[in-house]
């Protein structure tokens, strides 16, 4: 009988290297469910060095033939896989849910998402592929092409184990890399599920390779003389680090890194709709998006007004085991991250914050055991509060009030961060200012903070991106180089 995530033992977890599924040969380790805290999800043991090395090889090996493959035979594997992602959605947005702690439909959502970024990038093999011009010299035209990178290292973080992964390593292979991928440790089962469809749907060996590991792993991935370039989503700790490991060794990486993303209401917005649209940015998956909405700037005419009703509603949000149908809001996905995230908030307490919504630790039962935060809005007495800086990474809104739009935009602005931004207004000019005035990678106007297309670039401004941008056709920039060719035949004319 095939394991299940809720038979307690948990599901059997593989590394794929070389096209063989393999049992990891360090340190055994599990994935749990935050839900449910004793409950296993995933079982298997984690890969070492010389796993490394032998994932770097078979990648090495595999570039020459996958890169000579025609660009719409690897087209036409992603659409097999995507054809199999979405067939699997109930049932792997059910494990999602299971070891990340989003809510089930978001979980399903997830794969979908999966699915539809697959689509994207084979759609890569039919647009057009280089630039031709025309030359100052007789008899000679200038062409640009482009090659693929090389052997690719994909790291990713766990609060989208399936979508971040396909919107790096879809056009990875797209564009003719083959790829070494180390997930989060704590989402092992959703990488096995990904790198098994890509598998099935027909990868020759060596050219997506898999293993389940942690930080040290990442690190050895990272370090590894034979990587041609790192594609990383993480902490801004974690992925400068890795920066500038890249940078001493001159391999390119992309990092997409943290947020500490503002909602501004301006005083001629439709209230209603910013209240529905900050409370899907604040609290789904549980405020664990680099995009959430974790500053919220509201224009003093309807600051009383709008704060009144959208504590409420935050209040009568339904907080729950992940997979059971009536949740809303789910657990934060391990006990370290709920008790950085109470501790957040009991320093901003501590600090002068004012809590409108939430912010005690649950006293007991199942949302006790399991690593639930009440979702959390605190009115701040100032910007200083670290709540209002520090990314904390869960459903904790600070709230101050701004004198105008003028003042908004730049409270906005007043940060590290640049990842993305909501403002919310009925004002044509207002809402072009913002687009000028708002120094972020995505701003969305009259919609949550959170959300991205897979056809236009994704990524972050200031302390939030370094390199490259991801998603659309932005995300070749990374995966290929260009060659120049000053192309000559013939007799001059
Ligand atoms: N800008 C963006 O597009 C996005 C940014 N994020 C950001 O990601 C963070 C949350 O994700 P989280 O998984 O906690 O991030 P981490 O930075 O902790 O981990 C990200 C990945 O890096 C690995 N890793 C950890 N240490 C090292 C190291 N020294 N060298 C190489 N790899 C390493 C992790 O492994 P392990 O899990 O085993 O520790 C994981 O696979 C938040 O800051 C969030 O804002 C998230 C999504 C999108
Ligand atoms: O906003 C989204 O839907 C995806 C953003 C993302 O990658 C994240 O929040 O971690």
């Amino acid at each position: 009988m095939t394991a299940t995530v809720d038979d307690g033992a948990g599901v059997q977890l593989k590394n794929l290297v070389d096209g063989r599924w393999q049992d990891g040969r360090g340190e055994e380790f599990t994935s749990t469910n935050p839900s449910r805290p004793d409950s296993v999800v995933g079982a298997g043991a984690l890969a070492g060095q010389a796993e490394v090395d032998e994932a770097v090889a078979a990648a090495a090996r595999a570039l020459p033939g996958w890169a000579r493959t025609p660009h719409h035979e690897r087209a036409a594997v992603l659409v097999r896989a995507a054809a199999a992602v979405e067939q699997s959605a109930e049932a792997w947005g059910y494990e999602l849910a299971a070891e990340e702690g989003k809510t089930r439909a978001e979980g399903v959502g997830e794969v979908l998402r999966a699915a539809q970024i697959l689509r994207y990038c084979a759609g890569e093999a039919d647009r057009e592929a280089g630039e031709m011009y025309s030359s100052p010299r007789r008899g000679e035209r200038v062409l640009v092409t482009r090659r693929p990178l090389g052997v690719v290292g994909v790291i990713t973080p766990f609060n989208f184990p399936i979508a971040i992964p396909a919107w790096k390593i879809a056009p990875a292979l797209s564009h003719g890399n083959t790829v070494v991928w180390k997930p989060a440790s704590l989402v092992p089962l959703l990488a096995m599920r990904l790198a098994q469809a890509l598998q099935e749907a027909g990868l020759p060996p060596g050219v997506l390779n898999l293993l389940a590991g942690d930080g040290a792993t990442g690190s050895r991935l990272v370090d590894h003389p034979g990587i041609s370039g790192i594609t990383f989503t993480g902490s801004t700790g974690v992925g400068r680090a890795i920066a500038a490991s890249c940078a001493a060794r001159g391999v390119p990486v992309q990092a997409e890194m943290g947020g500490k993303n503002p909602a501004v209401v301006l005083a001629d917005a439709d209230l209603g709709l910013a209240v529905e649209q900050v409370l899907l940015g604040a609290f789904r998956s549980t405020g664990q998006k680099c995009t959430a909405t974790s500053r919220l700037i509201v224009e003093d005419g309807i600051a009383g007004e709008f704060l009144a009703e959208f504590a409420r509603r935050t209040q009568s949000l339904v907080v729950g085991d992940a997979v059971d149908p009536a949740t809303q809001m789910g657990p934060l996905v391990s006990a370290s991250a709920r008790a950085t995230v109470h501790q957040g908030i009991e320093d901003a307490v501590g600090q002068g914050a004012t809590p409108l919504a939430g912010a005690s630790p649950y006293p007991g039962g199942d949302l006790a055991a399991g690593y639930f935060v009440p979702p959390t809005v605190l009115e701040l007495p100032s910007t200083d509060l670290a709540v209002w800086r520090e990314e904390l990474f869960g459903p904790v809104v600070g709230v101050v009030r701004a004198r105008d739009a003028q003042e908004a935009f730049a409270l906005a602005n007043d940060g590290e961060y640049g990842l993305s931004a909501a403002v919310f207004t009925n004002d044509l000019g207002r809402a072009l200012e913002s687009v000028v005035e708002l120094d972020v990678g995505i701003l969305h106007v009259n919609s949550e903070t959170a959300g991205a297309d897979p056809h236009v670039p994704f990524g972050g401004a200031k302390g939030s991106g370094y390199g490259p941008k991801e998603q659309g056709r932005a995300s070749r920039e990374f995966f290929t180089h260009t060659t120049t060719v000053y192309l000559r035949g013939g007799r001059p004319a």
